[in-house]
């Protein structure tokens, strides 16, 4: 069994237990040898020939151990077997002292802190503040304060690494920390700050901070975890309950400095042997301190040193203490990690007297006493007044001195306790029964009646009646059965003055019912109109004890209890109306909702079987107004199709008739004038010359162009007769006389753009001058063609119409002048789709057209209210 596992020997002497934890390293000696079961270790060094072949030195070096902690030792159970036995002490009360001593790069700060990369790497002090606070929760009978500490000793200056309110960038900016011997040679760590950390996350938050303070002070010139000396201390106070006497121990987790790489930084000459010399001279103090007390010298040079006296406690003092030796099983560390094994064997030759750490608490033990003392005079007091007054209960009820502070007389008749009393008695029990401290205390102050009504009360709590306690205070109880009860009434008035507002505001209330309403309102605000509890019965003591009759008899007693439940009754009254309305109101939503499934279906199925008759071919019936229409208006179509095909046909012919005429008549012409020569040509045949003539200067007149016009050959002499700026201003003329011709008869003076109707010229233009036309064609809100005023065309209603000769003559001018000047759209302003349909039907002929226009546009309005 390993010596820290073992029980506490007599007179609590305890050895310090020692472990060798070996690093991990990528190419161990094989001249380390290791039993991990014994916890020994062997280093085995080959003599130094270069000083002769003879020489005493030794090959072997073997050590022992309490316990020998592997290279693949986890921090896990590296806690277990090191620290938790140390840990569980101090919460019973002793220190305990946590050390690891290694050269630099041994382990010593992974053990002690833990490394940062990950969780489980987390060290001893994690793990025992964890450990710690969890078996603090679990020992529930004791009340637990911890704080902690940390600090850091470097060049024998002592720093507080826990400093939340300074920004550190170095060492110096951290609070130095002085250590002090009082006259009973106690030490005394000045300027070190206790933070009180109630969950382990304060704790741990702690730790961080220190742990961040060390390396952001860290320099080149200090690297403190190489050459400083660190120790985090737990300070832990457990206070059974009810008891004065407090435990108070300390845990301290100590990283060691190694000395080995101060020569290896590139630090000044000066500054190495200063820190060489503090941390040789601090270890080399600590060794002295060790071998004193291994040697049991009466002297032990603990003052030496900021760290000998720190550890003063941990070695050969009241501490548990445990020390972990740190070594990196590597061939070229082999001199050191046997020189720390040296020391860890001496280490493990002191033994410290442990005992508990327990003391009164002065305050505690002073408050207890006060306490007693008060108790102690109440009882006196009680027992004189009984001494005083007789020996029944009755007798002491009225002599007893009333209670403090309550301005009653103290001797004479018995006082019942006054509405004030009750409610300093019932603060008191409250607190009482709050206060979750063990050494809580209920004062009655020595009145038979406030002992009385302060057991009432305790007894309502603990009965669990509903009425002691609401609101989350304690309410007044048998003492005071009005009181409480005319709460209730108020209560339950109120209630029902809720509800009747409700109902009223629904139209529903009754005239009784406003008026019951308009009582408790009325109550309500007077407060006082209720009537006056029923007195007691004589021999009221049982039925005060018991709440439940007490209340049983009020009812019984008491007018207001009858009205309750008169309008109880009327409340519950109208509430079944209210159901039964809502069962009503449910049935016909209900209702509603399968009527609207079953129209639902029936449209479901009669789309059905249209779609079935459909497919099969069969006649759909059509029921309503927009399909007759729809069908009418195809009707139309056709037969307007079909006139409008016959017109084309004829027009056809008659252009094929004239052409053939004219071929006919030109060519006698032609003949007439070559064989009767130019003499005798007259006038017949000069007209004839210069109408050539005059073609031929029109130019853009060609023979195809006539056929395809269609126009008398005297209208295109006209035309052509003409010089060509003349025909442009004559087709402006002709343009701007259009806008006229199309003009807009006003219906009214109110007339918008729905109720214009377009009036057509007195002679129509051919297809392909109003093809030109500015008039756009729309349908307008009535479904009727209408004339979209276009940027050119006149708006005003006051527009008036040529004069009828003047437009006959414009008309026929403008038959013969439109294909060059006719380039827009006149359709610009009629919706695409139903140009698109139209337009194959389209003949030239504006009236035609116009009603083709039309039949379309209204079919395309038909579809779109069929959609
Ligand atoms: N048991 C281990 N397992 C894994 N890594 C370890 C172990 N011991 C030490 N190390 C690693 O070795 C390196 C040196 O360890 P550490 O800093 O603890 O040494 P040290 O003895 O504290 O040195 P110094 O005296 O310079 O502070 C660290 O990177 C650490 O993570």
């Amino acid at each position: 069994m390993e010596a820290a596992d073992a029980p506490l020997p007599e007179l609590n002497q305890q050895r310090i237990a020692v472990y060798l934890r070996l690093r991990p390293v990528p190419r161990p000696s094989g001249r380390v040898l290791t039993g991990a079961e014994d916890g020994w270790v062997e280093f085995n060094v080959p003599k130094d020939t270069s000083q002769g072949l003879i020489n005493n030195s030794r090959e072997s070096y073997r050590f022992a151990f309490d316990g020998l902690l592997p290279p693949a030792a986890g921090q896990a159970e590296v806690f277990e077997r090191v620290a938790l036995p140390v840990l569980h002490s101090a919460l019973d009360g002793y220190n305990g002292t946590v050390f690891a001593f290694g050269q630099t790069g041994s382990g010593k700060t992974f053990t002690i802190s833990g490394g940062t990369e990950r969780y489980a790497d987390r060290g001893l002090i994690p793990r025992a503040l964890s450990t710690l606070y969890s078996e603090a929760a679990r020992r529930t009978d004791h009340s637990w304060v911890v704080h902690v500490s940390y600090m850091e000793i470097y060049c024998e200056s002592g720093f507080d690494l826990l400093e939340p309110n300074r920004e550190v960038q170095a060492l110096e900016d951290l609070p130095k920390v002085h250590v002090l011997e009082d006259d009973d040679a106690r030490l005394h760590i000045r300027n070190l700050s206790l933070h009180r950390c109630d969950t382990e996350e304060q704790a741990l938050n702690m730790l961080f901070l220190g742990d961040t303070n060390r390396v952001v002070a860290e320099t080149p010139l200090n690297l403190a975890s190489s050459r400083s000396h660190c120790v985090f201390t737990v300070h832990i106070e457990a206070r059974r309950a009810g008891e004065a006497v407090v435990r108070r121990s300390k845990l301290n987790f100590v990283d060691l400095a190694g000395n080995e790489r101060v020569v290896k930084t590139g630090m000044s000459a000066s500054m190495q042997l200063r820190e060489a010399k503090y941390i040789n001279l601090s270890l080399h103090f600590l060794e002295q301190v060790i071998i004193s007390l291994h040697e049991k010298r009466l002297h032990v040079p603990y003052r030496n040193s900021m760290l000998t006296q720190v550890l003063r406690d941990s070695l050969g003092g009241n501490t548990r203490t445990v020390m972990v030796a740190a070594v990196a099983p590597e061939s070229q560390h082999i001199e050191e990690s046997i020189s720390t094994c040296r020391f860890a064997q001496r280490v493990a030759m002191i033994t410290n007297r442990v005992t508990v750490n327990e003391e009164l608490d002065l305050e505690v033990v002073v408050k207890q006493l006060k306490h007693e003392n008060a108790l102690l005079r109440q009882e006196l007091q009680l027992l004189r007044s009984v001494e005083e007054g007789g020996n029944t209960i009755d007798a002491l009820v009225a002599s007893l001195p009333a209670p403090e502070g309550s301005g009653q007389p103290g001797q004479g008749q018995a006082q019942p306790m006054s509405e004030g009393e009750q409610q300093a008695l019932r603060r008191r029990v409250q607190a009482y029964v709050d206060d979750q401290s063990p050494d809580a205390r209920l004062d009655v102050q020595a009145s038979m009646a406030s002992i009385h009504e302060a057991f009432a009360m305790l007894k309502s709590l603990a009965r669990g009646d509903g009425c002691t306690k609401v609101g989350g205070s304690l309410q007044p109880t048998t003492g005071n059965h009005a009181h409480g009860l005319r709460q209730l009434v108020q209560q339950q008035q109120h209630q029902i003055a809720v509800l009747a507002g409700v109902l009223h505001k629904q139209g529903h209330g009754t005239k009784q019912q406003q008026q019951q309403q308009q009582q408790a309102e009325g109550s309500l605000e007077t407060g006082g109109a209720l009537p006056l509890p029923p007195p007691l019965p004589p021999h009221s003591e049982a039925l005060v004890a018991d709440q439940h009759k007490a209340f049983e008899y009020f009812c019984a007693q008491s007018p207001a209890h009858d009205a309750v439940a008169e309008r109880k009754a009327a409340l519950r009254a109208r509430y079944d109306e209210a159901q039964a309305l809502g069962a009503a109101v449910n049935a016909s939503k209900q209702r509603i909702a399968d009527l609207k499934a079953t129209v639902e279906r029936r449209r479901l199925a009669q789309s059905m079987a249209v779609l079935l008759r459909q497919q099969a071919g069969a006649a759909v019936p059509d029921g309503n107004e927009e399909k007759g229409v729809y069908r009418e208006a195809c009707g139309a179509l056709r037969s307007i199709k079909a006139e409008v095909e016959g017109m084309q046909a004829m027009l056809g012919r008659a252009r094929a008739r004239l052409q053939r005429d004219f071929q006919a008549w030109y060519a006698v012409m032609s003949r007439c004038d070559h064989e009767t020569g130019t003499e005798g040509a007259g006038a017949g045949a000069a007209g004839t010359r210069l109408q050539q003539q005059q073609l031929k200067d029109g130019e853009h007149l060609a023979g195809a162009e006539f056929q395809q016009i269609g126009v008398p050959a005297a209208s295109l002499q006209l035309a052509s007769s003409q010089p060509k700026q003349q025909q442009q201003e004559q087709q402006q003329e002709q343009q701007q006389q259009r806008h006229s011709e199309w003009t807009i008869a006003a219906e009214g003076s109110n007339a918008g753009r729905g109720d214009v109707a377009l009036q057509p010229p007195a002679a129509l233009p051919s297809f392909s001058s109003w093809r030109s036309a500015p008039a756009l064609f729309t349908f307008d809100q009535r479904g009727g063609l209408g004339s979209a005023a276009s940027s050119e065309a006149p708006q005003s209603a006051d527009v008036q119409p040529q004069p009828a000769h003047k437009q006959q003559q414009q008309q026929q001018q403008q038959l013969h002048l439109q294909e060059g000047a006719a380039e827009s759209d006149p359709f610009a302003g009629v919706d695409a789709e139903v140009l698109a349909a139209a337009r194959p039907l389209l003949t030239g002929n504006l009236e035609a057209d116009t009603d083709i226009i039309k039949f379309y546009q209204a079919r395309q309005a038909l579809l779109r209210t069929m959609r």
